[in-house]
């Protein structure tokens, strides 16, 4: 496919090979396929534990072809001066370290939600990065897709469903077969459903009550519980309310059952919206159910890969112009969440070494 349409090319740097590494990367050689795409996504290296992992993580993600360096020291890739974005694809313990050194090369990044452990890191963080005056994003990527903002547009402009009062949405996968030293489990690597999977709902009552985000935010009173093993949480559950929309969310996360594929429902004063999809990450398909009408309306959300590629060209987007922040995902917004994680977190008794 002709790649005319590309005038810039955006070089990546990959630190980890991982689950949503892989992912990520396949997704930005899908882009290239796309004519909305508006730069050409390069991967100029990546930096692994083992060479072996890295050659195996370039032939998954079919970039062998663009020849990019394999590095086994985190430290070399922050000094190639070829690459102009960070994206770090480690365990939560790792993210305020790989931000902080990638940042003080004076490079951009882009790192993989929870930006960091708590609010007292990401201040750390977009402090830095404000000195350096590189650009910094969470990877929420699901702010990013397509049904989302088809979503926003239903309940905030159109108002479908009238005035919404009361959401319910779930983000829960059983891992239970994993060892307590996993990443997901593992107090040390920052486990724990809130932030592993918890910060989805988060996100998207923050996407469906609210509307605004960051600095412009409304005011949300929070009430939460948790279950803890081993120092982290294996399930919790968020009560947020608006006091001034007077709606509330009942947001759940676990990691010990798995999500019905209907994973979110919106109720309002003429309807309600039911949310389906693999995962509260990735919503699919919209369904609308009118008080006034029998017939529900479905729109389905269909594209290649996962659609990681929303997130990236829009990063992409951004540094092309200049701007240090995005947003559709601010610092503000970050940091906002952050907070409310570390507030759900005391009451539940989840406490990290970085706190
Ligand atoms: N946006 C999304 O949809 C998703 C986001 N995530 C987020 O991405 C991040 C990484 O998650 P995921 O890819 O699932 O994790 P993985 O465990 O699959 O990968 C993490 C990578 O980090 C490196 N690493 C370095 N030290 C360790 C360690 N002690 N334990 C494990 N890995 C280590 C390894 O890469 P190497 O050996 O190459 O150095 C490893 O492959 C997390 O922040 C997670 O929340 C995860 C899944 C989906
Ligand atoms: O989307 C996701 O699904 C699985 C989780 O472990 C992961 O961290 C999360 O982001």
């Amino acid at each position: 496919m002709s790649q005319s349409h590309l005038s810039a090319n955006i070089r990546w740097g990959i630190i980890g090979t991982g689950n949503i590494s892989t992912l990520f990367v396949k997704d930005l050689v899908i882009a290239q396929n796309h004519s909305s795409t508006p730069v050409r996504h390069v991967i100029e290296a990546v930096a692994t534990s083992s060479l072996n992992k890295g050659s195996k993580f370039l032939e998954t993600t079919e970039t062998t072809q663009q020849n990019p360096k394999i590095y086994t020291k985190q430290e070399d890739l922050y000094a190639d001066t070829l690459i102009d974005i960070v994206y770090v694809g480690l365990p939560h313990s790792m993210h305020k370290g790989a931000c902080l050194n990638a940042i003080a090369a004076g490079k951009h990044v882009l790192c993989e939600k929870p930006m960091a452990i708590n609010a007292k890191e990401v201040d750390k963080i977009v402090a830095l990065a404000s000195q350096k005056k590189v650009f910094v994003m969470e990877a929420v990527w699901t702010r990013f897709l397509p049904v989302i903002r088809e979503l926003r547009t239903l309940i905030h402009e159109e108002m479908v469903i009238g005035k919404v009062s009361r959401m319910f949405c779930d983000f829960s996968c059983d891992m239970r077969a994993l060892p307590s030293t996993s990443r997901i489990k593992d107090r040390n690597l920052g486990g724990g459903a809130l932030l592993d999977l918890g910060i989805y709902p988060l996100t998207l009552s923050n996407l469906i009550l609210d509307g605004q985000v960051g600095e412009k935010a409304l005011q949300s009173e929070i009430s939460s519980r948790m279950t803890v093993v081993d120092g982290v949480d294996h399930s919790v559950a968020i009560v947020v309310s608006y006091p001034s929309k007077q709606c509330l969310g009942i947001l759940t996360a676990s990691l010990e059952t798995t999500t019905e594929r209907e994973f979110c429902r919106i109720e309002g004063s003429k309807g309600v919206i039911v949310l389906s999809g693999p995962m509260a990450a990735k919503p699919t398909s919209i369904k609308i159910q009118r008080y006034n009408n029998t017939a529900d309306e479905v729109r389905e959300f269909e594209h290649p890969g996962n659609g990681f590629y929303f997130e990236a060209n829009s990063v992409a987007s951004c540094i092309l112009a200049g701007k240090l922040e995005s947003d559709v995902m601010p610092l503000a917004e970050t940091r906002r969440i952050a907070s409310i994680m570390d507030e759900v977190r005391k009451t539940g008794g989840v406490v990290y070494p970085q706190d």
